[in-house]
């Protein structure tokens, strides 16, 4: 089946089930009550049509119209959430195996998915699961080639650290899938990080499961980054800025109509792509559990390594010292280096004044600059590869390859890493021949280092930029 003919038969579906962007529940009603008199209404094109933003997560969703901020959008009624818990409701062979062993709500929710796919046609759900994507790039599923190319040490550990949580709860769950004689394709590690990157990155929160719900429609908004919003007034009571506050939650699941209610975010112009705050994420965090970065991410973060007498100063939580993704150093991590900065016996009587963020002296100041820089400067040139190297590779990334030949003519000789890709991806050996297409798994690993490398490289801008304020702050005390 083409993809266009799963996306109508999806949307058929979906229209069926009551999933609506009108803001009138009486057309939603008639609809569902007659549905043949109104045949040609869709779930969608009231607020909102499926559009595609190469540059912006792909498939999303955008406004046919122009929306108001607080405007509720699109419901999806509770019985067409897809849970551990509606999956298991039609399946009594799924939910006794379940019950008998001690499973994780993550790990219900990815046993019953992929028990669900493994149906195929026959699943009821099947309209919507031909519309998850057949691959994800969260940080569980790169490889060590792919996770070495992270080069900084918090975000290999990170990695490392996706990778063997998501191995430990596939192992302890094969024997729930072995009693389901899943077949070999379906009890794989390759199936079970498909699975959790899909619950990962497309599950929404809802009261009764901590596992999420993957809402159909729902989940084809794409990210925004918050703002920091002044949503409260004074003149508020706690129970008006309670219903305000749900209100201005871009996606809640709400009780009053059964349903998951999406409202805009932001006023929006007809034909703009309508996006969803998922939550404040940096980089590191987004590409761990979604597979993507932004390019422009106002809560991303840069950590550096600190001397261990600094942090014994530090009264905040320890991930409060970190420079802003417009390389200012946080509050925190400047209010601490000043005090570290003044000499032992003094830091008792200027503590007060360090821990409410501001500048101790003139002299200080110079001295705490001069160190932050010295300290990025010294990251930066222990890393493998400077920021005109990454932006080389990026550039010739860009580009699209259409055979094994074009891949090695750009990347042999180009760094020692371009050749490793190569080398780990079996490019180099003899028997390949150069004529034919790249491989899909060599393309799927190019996406991941990609994305490796634009990260480190949003790292690295970080702490150059972080240089560049601290020259300026030196220069307007001097
Ligand atoms: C809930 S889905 C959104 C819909 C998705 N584009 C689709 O076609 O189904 C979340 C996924 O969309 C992609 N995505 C969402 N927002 C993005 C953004 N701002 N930039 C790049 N990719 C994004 C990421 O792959 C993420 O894991």
């Amino acid at each position: 089946m083409e993809e266009a003919e799963k996306l109508e038969n999806f949307m058929e579906w979906a229209t069926a089930l009551g999933i609506s962007d009108s803001l009138s529940v009486n057309i939603d009603e008639d609809e569902r009550r007659n549905p043949n008199k109104h045949q040609t209404l869709s779930c969608l094109r009231q607020s909102l049509a499926i559009s595609y933003f190469p540059n912006a997560g792909g498939r999303g969703l955008c406004a046919v119209r122009d929306l108001q901020k607080g405007e509720l959008i699109l419901r999806v009624p509770k019985s067409a959430l897809m849970t551990s818990q509606t999956l298991m409701l039609n399946d009594h062979k799924l939910s006794m195996s379940i019950s008998k062993f001690s499973l994780s709500s993550t790990q219900t929710l990815t046993v019953a998915l992929l028990n669900e796919v493994s149906k195929g046609k026959r699943s009821w759900w099947y309209p919507y699961l031909t519309q998850f994507p057949s691959n994800y790039d969260i940080l569980a599923s790169f490889d060590q080639f792919e996770i070495q190319a992270l080069q900084l040490e918090d975000a290999i550990w990170a990695a490392e650290r996706a990778l063997e949580r998501t191995k430990m709860e596939w192992k302890s769950a094969t024997v729930v899938m072995e009693e389901l004689m899943f077949k070999p394709h379906y009890m794989s590690f390759k199936a079970w990080i498909w699975a959790s990157a899909s619950i990962s990155s497309r599950t929404m929160h809802i009261p009764w499961d901590s596992a999420g719900c993957f809402c159909p429609v729902g989940d084809f908004f794409n990210y925004a980054a918050p703002e920091d919003e002044q949503v409260f007034s004074e003149d508020l009571t706690a129970a008006d800025m309670a219903a305000k506050s749900l209100r201005l939650t871009d996606g809640v699941f709400e009780e009053e109509f059964a349903a998951y209610c999406f409202y805009a975010r932001t006023n929006y112009k007809k034909g703009d792509q309508v996006l969803l705050s998922y939550g404040t994420y940096t980089n590191l965090e987004l590409l761990e559990h979604y597979g993507f970065i932004l390019n422009n991410n106002p809560n991303d973060k840069a950590y550096i390594p600190l001397p261990s007498d600094l942090y014994s100063l530090c009264s905040w939580p320890l991930d409060s010292l970190y420079i802003h993704q417009n390389g200012k150093p946080s509050f925190a991590l400047l209010a601490v280096t000043r005090l570290w900065a003044t000499p032992t016996h003094l830091q008792k009587s200027v503590r007060y004044l360090a821990y409410s963020g501001s500048i101790l002296s003139n002299e200080n100041e110079i001295i705490v600059m001069e160190w932050l820089s010295k300290k990025c400067s010294l990251v930066l040139k222990n890393l493998s590869t400077s920021v005109e190297e990454d932006r080389l590779l990026l550039s010739v990334m860009d580009k699209d390859f259409e055979s094994v030949m074009e891949v090695k003519n750009e990347l042999l000789g180009l760094t020692g890493e371009s050749c490793a890709f190569l080398k780990v991806n079996g490019l180099l050996e003899g028997e390949i021949n150069d004529d034919i297409a790249l491989p899909r798994k060599t393309i799927r690993s190019m996406d991941k280092w990609k994305l490796a490398i634009w990260w480190r490289l949003k790292y690295k801008m970080m702490l150059h930029d972080c240089i560049l304020y601290c020259t300026r702050v030196i220069n307007d005390l001097s």
